[in-house]
């Protein structure tokens, strides 16, 4: 008995150090609800920075489109599962991480927080939680690197028109101990955001820029003068080249053969195109909408993650993002398919509120609400999460049984 008094979890640690912090009148650093926390978020952020975390391609029907379908799913759970011992540990690509939730990959961070990805590797060497540094970094990925330390951290890729830049960027992510290359296919240009529009704003010249592309040598080579002495041009050389939309599925070969890092492919929704990575021997694909910045319209990612896992069954790993706020939404997106998840906006809200701090408490609090679901829905282990937890909701809010 006295063992089991004594057990305890991620997620009744952080309650417990919750609650007694209120019952000495201190109230958490950070919103604990997401909504509350994105709305804090806004109050620091000057507005040209929020437009662009915050928004979405064109109407934004998209990104709505990504919340409103995790409500159409509900959790069954299960009762005297025995869920005392609770194991969040997953393998992904080979290794295991500590829970299945990854920190995605978002660019030009210093918009956010002067500490930008820096921070964000501090956080994620804090809570020991993989970091996905994007291509677009404001600060280099080895000063990122650096500041990880020996956490699992995998490199997105924006694979532009120039060669000679993404073969640099491998081999620095190489050298620098990252352990995947995530290739990210849905932004082939940026999208029309209406709302980066109207402010006129491009967020590459703020801040420290593109550090991560400003301090690589293949990108210097390019440029007739430094970026620090002509930061316009650099930026509008990056603008002309970051993304090359003639790319085709011909084309995955030569990074195949520039690296033997893991591949996988971001920006999947649809099944052909899942078999299609299958087929390229890529070793993962994450079914993502880019957050609803890209396709104005397109379909909710969670709805396309079903279909795309069983297009793919075994063959390749399924990751997910977009639209993922709480530790339920965890689990629905494990039931349906994936094999982790990448978490975006809400812990750049933590980011721009209180730093690295911010970040991991942030993600924090998403690993603490995910232990306490995975054992109230009577699962022991993220292999316990499977389809038959999830009924599908109908229009009036009931459950399809
Ligand atoms: C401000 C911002 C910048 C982003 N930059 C990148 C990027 O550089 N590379 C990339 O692959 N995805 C990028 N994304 C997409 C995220 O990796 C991820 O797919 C998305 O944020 C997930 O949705 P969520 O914000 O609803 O969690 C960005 C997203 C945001 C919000
Ligand atoms: O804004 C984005 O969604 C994004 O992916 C991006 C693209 C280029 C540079 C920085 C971020």
């Amino acid at each position: 008995m006295s063992d089991r008094v004594s057990s305890s979890s991620v997620g009744m640690e952080r309650q417990i150090e919750i609650y007694m912090n209120g019952l000495q009148g201190k109230a958490p650093d950070l919103p604990v609800d997401p909504d509350r926390l994105r709305i804090a978020a806004r109050e620091v952020l000057d507005d040209r920075a929020w437009g662009y975390l915050d928004g979405g391609a064109g109407s934004g029907d998209t990104m709505s489109a990504n919340r409103a379908a995790f409500r159409r799913w509900r959790l069954r759970p299960r009762m005297l599962q025995g869920v005392e011992d609770r194991d969040l540990h997953v393998q992904v690509l080979g290794s295991t991480i500590r829970a299945p939730m990854m920190f995605a990959p978002i660019g030009v961070l210093s918009i956010i927080h002067p500490a930008a990805e820096v921070a964000v590797a501090e956080a994620a060497s804090t809570l020991n939680l993989p970091l996905v540094l994007s291509t677009a970094a404001s600060r280099s990925m080895e000063e990122v690197a650096d500041a990880q330390g020996d956490g699992a951290r995998w490199f997105q890729l924006y694979w532009g028109k120039n060669d000679d830049v993404t073969a640099s960027m491998v081999e620095r992510a190489e050298a620098s101990g990252y352990s995947a290359i995530v290739v990210t296919l849905d932004t082939t240009v940026l999208s029309w955001r209406d709302r980066d529009l109207e402010n006129g704003y491009l967020p590459f010249l703020e801040g420290e820029g593109l550090g991560n592309y400003f301090s690589d040598p293949a990108f210097r080579r390019a440029l007739d003068e430094p970026p620090e002495e002509n930061p316009t041009q650099a930026i509008l050389y990056f603008a002309s080249m970051f993304s090359n939309p003639a790319l085709t599925w011909d084309d995955l070969q030569w990074l195949r053969d520039l690296t033997d890092l893991p591949i996988v492919l971001k920006g999947i929704l649809d099944p052909q195109d899942a078999k299609r990575a299958a087929e390229a021997r890529v070793d993962g694909i994450i079914v993502s909408n880019h957050g609803g910045r890209q396709v104005d319209g397109a379909i909710a990612a969670l709805d396309a993650l079903p279909v795309v896992a069983d297009a793919v069954g075994d063959q390749i790993e399924v990751f997910f993002d977009s639209g993922i706020r709480r530790g339920s939404d965890i689990l629905k997106a494990l039931a349906l398919g994936a094999r982790a998840v990448l978490v975006g906006r809400p812990y750049c809200h933590g980011l721009a509120i209180a730093g690295a701090d911010g970040a991991s408490e942030m993600m924090l609090n998403l690993l603490s609400d995910l232990d306490l679901t995975l054992g109230l829905t009577g699962c022991s282990s993220i292999d316990d999460v499977t389809r038959d937890l999830l009924l599908r909701a109908d229009a009036e809010g009931g459950v399809e049984i």
